[in-house]
């Protein structure tokens, strides 16, 4: 293994952590979370999942110094005018809370029939060699979905049991972990930004 494939994971949150090791690990990649490093989180000020993921990436770069991958992300509700966004992960204030959140999006949507709960989840990955690099490598996508009454399934984290998939008859919490990753705005971002590196960063 290349010293250049050790990177720091820019997150807290277990559940990415758990699938970002899921999907670099067989690409080579030796990962180290940030907590490795006694990173701590910062405060995401950006009005954008990029500006987000640039603020994470170096900040984890930064103090570990080594290069550093961030994901920010978050789920996009139409009926909701886009809420929550980029404040997924605080819908219903701090501390942050999957199950207060998913409450919050149960409420929010009380009046709104089927046919009328289409969203779906961003994921922006950002990854620089060090702190100050100039050539940040940025992915964006997505993946569309609705949002159901009830929740449904015990796999993934956050807003996944109550994200439903027409295409597959099953709720994202009801996915194998190999099948999140390979349909998921993180998956597809993730092989997107490995494609990338090959070419911008040899
Ligand atoms: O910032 P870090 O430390 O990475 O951890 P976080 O949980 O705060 O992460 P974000 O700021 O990117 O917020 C993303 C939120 O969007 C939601 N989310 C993103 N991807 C998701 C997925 O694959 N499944 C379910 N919910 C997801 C979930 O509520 C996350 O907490
Ligand atoms: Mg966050």
């Amino acid at each position: 293994m290349t010293a250049e494939k050790t990177l720091v994971l820019a997150s807290g949150n277990a559940g990415k952590l758990k699938e970002f090791d899921g999907l670099l690990k067989p690409l080579g990649f030796d990962v180290r979370p940030q907590a490795d490093f006694g990173v701590h989180d910062v405060e995401e000020t950006g009005l954008t999942f990029v500006e987000n993921a640039l603020l994470k990436a170096r900040e984890a770069s930064r103090v570990s110094g080594l290069p550093a991958l961030a994901d920010d992300s978050g789920l996009e509700v139409d009926a909701l005018h886009g809420a929550p966004g980029i404040y997924s992960a605080r819908f219903a204030g701090e501390p942050k809370s999957d199950t207060r959140n998913n409450e919050k999006l149960l409420t929010a949507l009380a009046d709104c029939v089927e046919g009328q709960r289409s969203g779906r989840y961003w994921c922006v990955l950002v990854y620089l060699r060090h702190p100050d690099d100039p050539v940040p490598v940025i992915v964006q996508r997505s993946w569309e979905g609705e949002i159901l009454a009830h929740p449904r399934g015990e796999g993934g984290f956050g807003y996944d049991p109550l994200f439903w998939l027409p295409d597959q008859n099953m709720s994202v919490a009801e996915l194998s972990a190999e099948t999140k990753n390979r349909l998921s705005h993180r998956g597809r971002a993730l092989q997107g930004l490995v494609d990338l590196l090959k070419v911008a960063h040899g």
